[in-house]
């Protein structure tokens, strides 16, 4: 379970979230969706305690992502695709992580299974495509075996194959009861993933709940947008 209560986030004078409240629930996959610069990645920082927040909190299982005992174990998250060293085999950038959170070596071959990465983990990361370091992203994410995953643009430069492939592998991964909490501007492509949905715009919540309610009365998710903010498509995204 994901509390995120109140949360505000300045740099400077500068806001780059407001009050931003949302809870991501075991068994459900829920989406923070938005445009560029909405705030999501700020959020997800703060929830990952890579950020303070200005004011509100966040807590994982009711807890601060810092007070975890073992974090990887409790929560699995990927922010910024991998963000292995370039130089380094696949492999080896999932071998650091499980010596490093005492996870067993076992794992590695699992995720990279899962991932579809396995013919390629020995390959050096600056050789793959944004597509495989996504995946890579997402085994590292995966290693712990985490009851809470938090994923920031999880399907961005992955095929269509390679959407489908990570969105029912989300989906089962909720469906066993574990808390799955995924960003993205994609509305549409989304859509089709996730149970709920908060929509972040320009720093502020403007709608959240089941994808239906939210939908309900629009063409769907973007339209929905749309019609929330008072934008037109093709404005400022
Ligand atoms: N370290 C920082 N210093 C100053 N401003 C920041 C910083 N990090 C984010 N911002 C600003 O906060 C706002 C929200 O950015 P954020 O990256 O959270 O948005 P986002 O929804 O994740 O968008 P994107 O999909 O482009 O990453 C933006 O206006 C951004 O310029």
């Amino acid at each position: 379970m994901i509390e995120i209560q109140g949360v505000t986030k300045r740099y400077g004078p500068r806001t780059a979230v407001e009050d931003v409240s949302l809870t991501a629930a075991p068994g459900r996959v829920t989406g923070f969706l938005g445009p560029n610069g909405a705030g999501k990645s700020t959020t997800l920082r703060v929830l990952l305690g890579l950020d303070r927040p200005t004011a509100g909190r966040a807590l994982v299982d009711g807890v601060p992502y810092r007070d975890l005992r073992r974090p990887l174990r409790t929560v699995g998250a990927m922010l910024d695709g991998a963000g292995a060293v370039p130089e380094r085999r696949g492999v080896d950038h999932l071998r650091w992580i499980a010596q490093t959170h005492r996870i067993p070596a076992r794992r590695i071959e699992e995720v990279l299974d899962v991932v579809g990465l396995t013919d390629a983990a020995r390959a050096r990361v600056r050789t793959y495509s944004l597509g495989m370091r996504q995946r890579l992203g997402l085994a590292a994410a995966l290693l712990g075996e985490p009851r809470v995953l938090v994923l920031d643009e999880p399907v961005n430069g992955l095929d269509p194959e390679g959407i489908r492939t990570v969105r029912t592998f989300l989906r089962d991964y909720a469906a066993q009861g574990n808390t799955v909490l995924l960003s993205s501007h994609l509305m549409g492509e989304t859509a089709q993933t996730v149970d709920d949905v908060v929509v972040i715009d320009r720093g502020r919540v403007v709608t959240s709940g089941p994808l239906e309610e939210v939908t309900a009365g629009h063409a769907g998710l973007e339209d929905a947008f749309f019609a929330l903010t008072g934008t037109a498509p093709g404005q400022g995204w």
